[in-house]
């Protein structure tokens, strides 16, 4: 698989703060990648200095293997970006931003009609494409925005968060749309604070914190990577101290959260837990009313690896 974006030993300070502490990354041709971190952790500034938005202090960025720098317009007219803060013109109605930000890259009329007209199916604004800014939901805003930043066609796309505070049908919308770049070919790189979304779109993710990738891999690889194997509810009839006492003596226990009645078993281990956990109660008449067990989310992967939730 071709590199799409190389980042080698970056580092950018701001002041005395280590912004990017020697940070590598490689992006590969047709992925989704999922940039996740916790807030301050350094994921603007790392997309913002591979844009060449921002200096930076050390190390080197290639994209489709060429040096990046401020005056790289050949690499930057295959690159498209959309920002978490919506940037469009309030007095051009829908259909005329598109075509403004479209004809930054594409100045065949004929062609960018098609293209324009390729993004507002994308992002289902047909019945909006009169209508002004102002008259938009945040949602429709939002869509507008991402509209104008992929209308050229990039190969590359970035998307800074690009869900928040949108209504479930705009989410749906957009996270459709996402799909669709990608398997039209674009490579795409998105940073959200919404696991599920990461759990449906990214192909592979990387986690950084504190400036540094700290982990990196598919759901499943992540997944392994922590300590966590399996989580167990078990509400019981009533709280049983000699239950719980027994639980805390296994070695594949490595936490017990109690609240009421409800237990939460975490297993350090996948095989075998549920069935020994409902052997056990079985044989000593514990009473419980509901059980079941989960594996490991991203969010639990999120948390044992920064120890910091991603949702603020
Ligand atoms: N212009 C700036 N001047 C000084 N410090 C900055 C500046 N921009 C960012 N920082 C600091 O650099 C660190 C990384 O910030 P950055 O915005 O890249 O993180 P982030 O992961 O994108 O956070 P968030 O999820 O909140 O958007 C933080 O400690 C932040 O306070």
């Amino acid at each position: 698989m071709s590199k799409v974006i190389e980042i080698k030993n970056l580092t950018k300070c701001y002041g005395e703060l280590i912004a990017l502490d020697n940070f590598s990354l490689d992006v590969y041709e047709g992925e989704i990648l999922g940039l996740l971190g916790p807030n301050g952790s350094g994921k603007s500034t790392t997309i913002n200095t591979v844009l060449s938005l921002l200096k930076y202090d050390s190390g080197s960025i290639k994209i489709f293997n060429k040096e990046m720098s401020p005056t790289a317009y050949d690499i930057k007219s295959m690159i498209g970006v959309v920002f978490q803060d919506v940037a469009v013109f309030e007095e051009l109605s829908v259909i005329e931003n598109i075509d403004y930000f479209c004809g930054l890259y594409i100045k065949d009329k004929k062609i960018r009609d098609e293209y324009v007209q390729d993004a507002i199916n994308l992002v289902s604004l047909n019945e909006f494409t009169k209508f002004k800014p102002k008259e938009l939901s945040g949602g429709l805003l939002r869509r507008l925005n991402i509209a104008c930043g992929i209308a050229h066609k990039p190969k590359l796309i970035f998307l800074d968060e690009p869900t928040v505070a949108v209504d479930p049908q705009s989410r749906n919308n957009i996270l459709e749309g996402i799909k669709r770049l990608n398997e039209l070919g674009a490579t795409i790189v998105y940073t959200t604070h919404y696991m599920e979304e990461v759990e449906q779109l990214c192909n592979r993710i990387v986690v950084m914190d504190k400036g540094k990738v700290i982990a990196s891999g598919t759901k499943d690889e992540l997944k392994n990577m922590i300590s966590l194997g399996e989580k167990i509810t078990i509400e019981l009839k009533e709280i049983n101290e000699v239950f719980i006492e027994r639980l805390k003596k296994s070695d594949r226990i490595i936490n017990i959260e109690i609240e009421n009645n409800i237990v939460r078993i975490s297993y350090n281990t996948k095989e075998d837990n549920l069935s020994r956990l409902i052997d056990y109660v079985r044989e000593n008449n514990v009473s419980y009313t509901s059980l079941f067990s989960e594996r490991p989310t991203l969010n639990d992967v999120f948390l044992e690896l920064t120890g910091k939730e991603l949702r603020d």
